[in-house]
Parts: C-alpha cells; sequence; structure tokens
C-alpha cells in the first residue's frame, strides 16, 4: 500500500462533536490510528464541532425536534465540514447516525463494540426489578420510556437530560429515584462507577448501533480509507449491517421506539428487533437468525414483517 501518511505538516483532522463523550471518542480513534500506522500524535488534529444538537435551546424546543425528526441532529454540521474538506474524518456514536450518508460520505470503518448494555444510574435502588412502585424515573429516550412503560406501568417517567454529572445532581437532589444511560458511554468517560447494574437486553433491548463507533470519511478520499481500513473491526460491521438495515426499513430515527441488537456466533448472525408504541401499550419483537453475510436482508425482512404486523399508526404520538 502506497499511503501518504500524515505528518505533523499535513495532518490527518479528525472532526468530532465536543461533548465529553465525543471527545473520548476521538481520542480513541485517534490512539488506534497512531498504533496501526506507528504515527506520532501530531499527526492528528482533533477538530471540535458545534452542531444542532449541541444546542441546548433548539432541542429543549420541540419544534426543532420535530422539523429534523431527529435526523442529523448531530451530524449535519460535521458533514458539511467534511464535504468542504475543513476536516477529514468525522468520529460519531453510530446510534446517532442516520442510515443514509450524504452524498459523496460513507461509512465503512466500525471500532470494536463497546457493551452494547443499558446501565441502571440510582443512588438508593439496585435495579430495575427493586424499584418500588410509582418510583420515578428519569429518561428522555423514547425508547426506554417505552420499554418501561411495557414492564412497569406503574412508574412515573419524567425528562432527564444533561451530562453524567448534571444528572447525578438530579438524583441527588430527589428529582428521580433512577436514571439510565448507555454502559459504553460510562465505560469510555471511566465513569462506570455511577453504575448500580447493567440491564441485561433481555429486559431492555438496546437501540441500534448502541455501543458503536463508526468513522465517516469522503468516498473520494483514498488516504483516510487506507489509514481506516487498518483499524476497522469486521464483526461490529457485521452486526451493524443487520440492526441499521432493520432500522432502515422501518424509516427509523432516534425519536423513534425501536430497539435491535444483532449478535454472531460462528457463520451465524442472532438478530433480535423490537417496536414499541410510544406509551408501552404495545410492544410487538421479533428474534431470527441467518448466516452471517445474509445480515442486511435479515434485518429488512424483519422490519417489513414487524412493519406489517405494527399496522397504521403504530408510531403515532403526541
Ligand atoms: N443519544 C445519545 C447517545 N449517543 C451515544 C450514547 C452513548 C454511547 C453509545 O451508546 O454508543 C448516548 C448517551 C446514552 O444513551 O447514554
Amino acid at each position: 500500500m502506497t499511503t501518504d501518511l500524515p505528518t505533523p505538516a499535513a495532518p490527518l483532522r479528525i472532526g468530532t462533536r465536543g461533548s465529553p463523550l465525543a471527545l473520548a471518542q476521538a481520542r480513541e480513534t485517534r490512539a488506534r490510528l497512531m498504533a496501526a500506522w506507528d504515527l506520532p500524535e501530531e499527526a492528528f488534529e482533533i477538530v471540535v464541532i458545534k452542531t444542532t444538537g449541541d444546542d441546548r435551546s433548539l432541542i429543549d424546543a420541540d419544534v426543532a425536534l420535530k422539523e429534523l425528526g431527529g435526523k442529523g441532529l448531530f451530524t449535519k454540521e460535521i458533514e458539511e465540514d467534511m464535504i468542504s474538506a475543513s476536516i477529514d474524518i468525522a468520529v460519531h456514536s453510530m446510534k446517532d447516525m442516520p442510515t443514509v450518508q450524504p452524498e459523496g460520505l460513507m461509512l465503512d470503518c466500525y471500532l470494536p463494540r463497546e457493551d452494547v448494555r443499558d446501565a441502571f444510574v440510582s443512588i438508593n435502588h439496585d435495579g430495575l426489578h427493586a424499584l418500588p412502585e410509582g418510583a420515578v424515573v428519569g429518561s428522555s429516550s423514547l425508547r426506554r420510556r417505552a420499554q418501561l412503560f411495557a414492564r412497569r406501568p406503574d412508574l412515573n417517567v419524567v425528562e432527564f437530560r444533561g451530562n453524567v454529572q448534571t444528572r447525578m445532581k438530579k438524583l441527588g437532589d430527589g428529582v428521580a429515584d433512577a436514571t439510565f444511560l448507555a454502559m459504553a458511554g460510562l465505560r469510555r468517560l471511566g465513569m462506570e462507577d455511577v453504575v448500580k447494574s447493567a440491564i441485561e437486553v433481555e429486559d431492555m433491548l438496546p437501540a441500534v448501533a448502541q455501543g458503536a463507533i463508526g468513522i465517516e470519511r469522503r468516498v473520494s478520499d483514498t488516504r483516510a480509507a487506507d489509514m481506516l481500513a487498518a483499524i476497522h473491526n469486521v464483526e461490529t460491521g457485521q452486526r451493524l449491517a443487520a440492526e441499521r438495515s432493520f432500522l432502515k426499513g422501518l424509516d427509523g430515527s432516534c425519536q423513534t421506539p425501536i430497539a435491535a441488537l444483532a449478535e454472531l456466533d460462528g457463520g451465524t448472525l442472532r438478530l433480535r428487533g423490537e417496536i414499541l408504541r410510544p406509551d408501552g401499550s404495545e410492544v410487538l419483537t421479533d428474534d431470527r437468525t441467518a448466516p452471517i453475510e445474509d445480515g442486511a436482508a435479515l434485518g429488512a425482512d424483519m422490519a417489513r414483517d414487524l412493519r406489517a404486523r405494527a399496522g397504521v399508526g403504530f408510531f403515532d404520538w403526541h
């Protein structure tokens, strides 16, 4: 391979959001590239980009969420900077990524996946099953809210946003008895100490691509393509192919209560999928296996069948 490797004078520019988790993910990507190509830190430049999703005033206004449908809230500005070539690659939580990339951009590099489970975070309670009748839980995730209502209609759910510290303060102030966060994010931030217990996927199926980091690049950028190929994790890519095909088939976004998890066992891929009414009153699930190479087709088939079972109006809310 005759890649012109980046140098301190002409670094590979890594675009990222400025949140602590996004920065941790960008640094992990840089560390993996440094190790794979034996390059110094100065061969990379981490470029922080502000996105619509980072704008609290917009995110808190329902109108913004409705207008954008939740799609690309965290990615639009970063992708524009990649197209205009002011950055070369962008590091994303795949959970927040739309299923289709803008013209000229692509995703073909995924890092090894972290813990896919949700974390139960609480000061006084040990886990979901230990929550007393009528307890107050904080979550702004449509998926987690719907999954909680489905299992525990007695719980009261309140909006909960902010970084880990903010949420812990709210718990300390008694705003809620418990909240939920992805194990992956907490591990990557080194904040696992706030976790009371990991929720098994049988109790709460994770969001599509939870725990996975993807690295986007320009289709035409062969240097980035070569560099990223060296750190690509094949298994993560195979699992996400099935999960994201499922999401795409449901026309879903992070604003829809959809959950899915693909796992590999030898040459076989198992895909579990779930769609819920936002109030948890109805849950449709499916669980199938196929050869790994048929994962995307499996996801599309499962989405089509669940759609048919759901009928019209299943996802309506407000
Ligand atoms: N939607 C926000 C978001 N996007 C990715 C993560 C965590 C890391 C991951 O799941 O990969 C989170 C926060 C959370 O759900 O706790």
